[in-house]
């Protein structure tokens, strides 16, 4: 069947969080189709760690196993981390159920995981290839439900301090305008990766990042671009500066901030609304904002995360490896 849950933004929209059911345990979760690790919060972990936190007991599941001997250790690119023991439970999210997911007890988390009470864990979206569990790599749970879903598609429909959705085996086409644009991603890193080429600022010209790639990224908040796109873009933000100290981009918050388009595949064009841009005060009287868009290392891969999700309701599909995109209704 299909599986539709709420994702619900956290303050300043700085991750989105949606219930899971473990084992007949409801936690509230981060799903990251820039990963492909569920890991959860749970009663393994020390307890100044599980402070303030939903934590799963395998304990009190009846349908629990322990993956004997199994582990996994994950650093996400920010720095943070979890690692822990490996079992199986029943996983079941808005409907759409696997019997037998993996589920990764987190034994030691980075401090931002424990400092963030709102998330539980995370459910790992992008390709099985990426698993850190050892010694036998297993499946995410969009990998293990695909056989099972009317249709090999998930979808991520992101609202700016509204509640949106992901969905399991059903594109809601209420939820967007137009169509759909498809584009085949090279799954080969594991990431939901796409050629990103092109760039135009406002109504300004279309511009080329040769060599551009990027990846389709729920579990990152801002948008991490190349520095020429994000150079062209600020310098048409009046008193956008480089803040060292802030660590990135900021700018006044009465700035008026253009949107921008990024090819995606080229097939399409995804404009990113320039308010979305504007991601938060970073002084109390919210004089200075600090910007959704930030400069990631010339060459590398880009990736758009929540801020670029918050323009674009975007479909993931695990049939033939594509993603599609359209502007939200
Ligand atoms: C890949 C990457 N490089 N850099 C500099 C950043 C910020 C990333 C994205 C990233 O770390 N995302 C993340 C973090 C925690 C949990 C889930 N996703």
């Amino acid at each position: 069947g299909t599986g539709v849950v709420t994702a619900t933004p956290e303050q300043g929209d700085v991750e989105y969080l949606s219930p899971v059911t473990i084992g007949g345990q409801t936690i509230n979760m981060d799903f990251d189709s820039g990963s492909s690790d569920l890991w959860v919060f749970n009663t393994e972990l020390a307890a100044g760690s599980q402070a303030g936190h939903s934590n799963f007991n395998p304990e009190t599941s009846t349908t629990f196993q322990l993956l004997q001997g199994a582990s996994f250790e994950i650093s996400y690119g920010d720095g943070s981390g979890a690692a822990g023991n490996v079992g199986t439970d029943t996983v079941n999210i808005g409907g759409a159920t696997v019997t037998n997911q993996a589920v990764e007890l987190a034994t030691a988390v980075s401090s931002s995981f424990v400092q963030d009470t709102q998330s539980n864990g995370l459910v790992g979206l992008a390709f099985s290839k990426l698993n850190t569990i050892k010694p036998v790599q297993q499946k995410t749970f969009f990998d293990n439900a695909i056989a099972t879903l009317p249709i090999p598609v998930f979808t991520a429909d992101l609202r700016h301090a509204a509640v949106g959705a992901y969905e399991f085996g059903n594109i809601d086409s209420t939820k967007f305008n137009g169509s759909l644009s498809w584009t085949d991603v090279n799954a080969t890193s594991g990431f939901w990766q796409f050629s990103s080429q092109q760039f135009a600022v406002g109504t300004g010209p279309t511009m080329n990042l040769a060599g551009g790639q990027a990846i389709a990224d729920t579990g990152t908040t801002l948008m991490i671009a190349d520095p020429s796109i994000v150079n062209a873009y600020y310098s048409q933000v009046q008193g956008a500066v480089n803040n060292e100290t802030v660590g990135g981009v900021t700018f006044p918050c009465a700035a008026q901030l253009p949107d921008l388009a990024v090819d995606i595949g080229g097939n399409y064009m995804a404009t990113v609304r320039g308010d979305d841009i504007n991601f938060s005060p970073v002084d109390a009287a919210g004089t200075t904002c600090f910007g959704g868009l930030q400069a990631g290392t010339a060459g590398g891969l880009q990736i758009y995360g929540d801020i670029m999700f918050k323009s674009q309701f975007v479909a993931f599909n695990g049939g033939n490896n594509s993603i599609g995109m359209a502007p939200h209704q």
